[in-house]
């Protein structure tokens, strides 16, 4: 990945073990960023499992922008004009999802431009203040629109008000994956940079015996997304939220670009004609990068084999994640992750009727009601 594991940024050296604050310039404003560390959604010691390219520090694209890397001249004007802004739209999850993949293909339009390191500001670094964080933004021109990806947004209790607080206007994307793939993805990363961890299997249980799944296993839990999701419609409604399926992503990339582009109010100029596929990495790759012109695939670290999982235990967890994906969300329009369904019932025969945003391919679709209503969230209320 050339933004985040390139051998330079290997995040198994010690130099990229973890970010470090001295060399940036910013000043924390008052209002934002307060003294205190950002408590974690996930207080588990396993949910310190963080992404790879939480790990690159400083950002690659700084340091690159810095040294003036031809790399980056295809979108820097040749006088290097602009401004840096604080961005407007956010890739804030799912860890696993895809995300460097949404992110790497959206670079190709030339109205957007991102910072390719995780800059983990609304979670991590969120004291370093507003300034600081739009310091590490790469200079853009009017109409531009700035973006960065951070998929631990999506699971940090504190990211959606901090992010409200910014501007309520920032568009949000998620790319969601079937929760159980994410899950051994998720596992399959960790055991390559620790292959003495135990099973996925074991992991996955509170008491094997029992069948008690472990939720605080960030694994588990980062799946959850409807209970994640509530969170952030407390400060966002759910026009201003984009799902983007992980799986059409892959089998589909130029659809789910279309969709990204609209939703991000953007002409369609990334298309069919942008992707080709690799037989051997399995995934498509961009014909030509950002800034390049030659073709480009993600690392080695996106597209790992993952370990066989007994079929049982991962049957367990279809059937765990099932309900959550029933529930139905309180918001302007409420939103519902549920099954083949365009219209829902409430316990007093209110009918509720639903816009598709979009088919997810292990079975959930991701509906939003026009109505705009709390609904319960006691899904046995609910006749579908
Ligand atoms: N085009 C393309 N090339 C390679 N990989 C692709 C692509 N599109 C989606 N994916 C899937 O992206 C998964 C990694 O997701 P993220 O980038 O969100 O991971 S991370 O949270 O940033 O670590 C990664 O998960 P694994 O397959 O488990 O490695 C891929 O399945």
């Amino acid at each position: 990945d050339r933004c985040g594991t390139s051998p330079v940024q290997d995040s198994r050296s010690p130099s990229a073990k973890r970010p470090t604050y001295e060399w940036t310039a910013g000043s924390a404003p008052t209002g934002y960023g307060a003294a205190r560390r950002p408590s974690r959604v996930l207080a588990d010691e396993r949910a310190r499992q963080v992404s790879e390219e939480s790990f690159i520090w400083p950002p690659p694209d700084l340091v690159a922008s810095r040294r003036a890397s031809p790399r980056f001249a295809g979108k820097l004007s040749p006088l290097g004009e602009g401004s840096k802004k604080l961005p407007q739209a956010l890739i804030i999850g799912v860890k696993k999802g895809g995300t460097r993949a949404l992110l790497e293909f959206l670079r190709v339009h030339p109205d957007i431009r991102a910072v390719g390191a995780e800059p983990h500001f609304f979670d991590r670094n969120y004291e370093n203040g507003l300034e600081w964080y739009r310091e590490l933004m790469p200079k853009t021109l009017e109409g531009q629109i700035t973006m960065e990806k951070t998929p631990s947004y999506f699971v940090t209790r504190e990211a959606p008000a901090r992010i409200a607080a910014m501007s309520r206007d920032t568009k949000l994307i998620v790319v969601v994956r079937d929760p159980v793939t994410r899950a051994i993805s998720d596992y399959t990363q960790t055991l390559s940079k620790k292959p003495d961890i135990p099973s996925f299997e074991s992991l996955t249980f509170k008491n094997r015996t029992t069948g008690l799944i472990d939720t605080s296993w960030s694994a588990i839990q980062i799946g959850i997304y409807a209970k994640h999701l509530d969170n952030w419609l407390q400060y966002f409604p759910a026009e201003q939220i984009l799902f983007v399926s992980g799986e059409r992503l892959i089998s589909d990339p130029a659809g789910e670009l279309g969709r990204v582009q609209d939703f991000l109010g953007l002409k369609r100029i990334i298309t069919d004609k942008h992707f080709y596929f690799n037989q051997t990495k399995g995934f498509p790759c961009l014909k030509k990068a950002e800034g390049s012109s030659k073709p480009h695939c993600l690392g080695k670290t996106k597209g790992r084999t993952h370990p066989n999982i007994d079929p049982e235990v991962v049957q367990r967890l279809r059937d765990f994640y099932r309900p959550f994906k029933h529930e139905v969300l309180p918001d302007d329009g409420a939103l519902l992750l549920a099954g083949r369904t365009e219209c829902i019932y409430t316990e007093d025969s209110q009918r509720y009727c639903s816009g598709v945003l979009g088919a997810l391919d292990w079975g959930g679709e991701i509906i939003f009601s026009k109505k705009s209503h709390y609904l319960t969230r006691n899904v046995s209320n609910i006749t579908i």
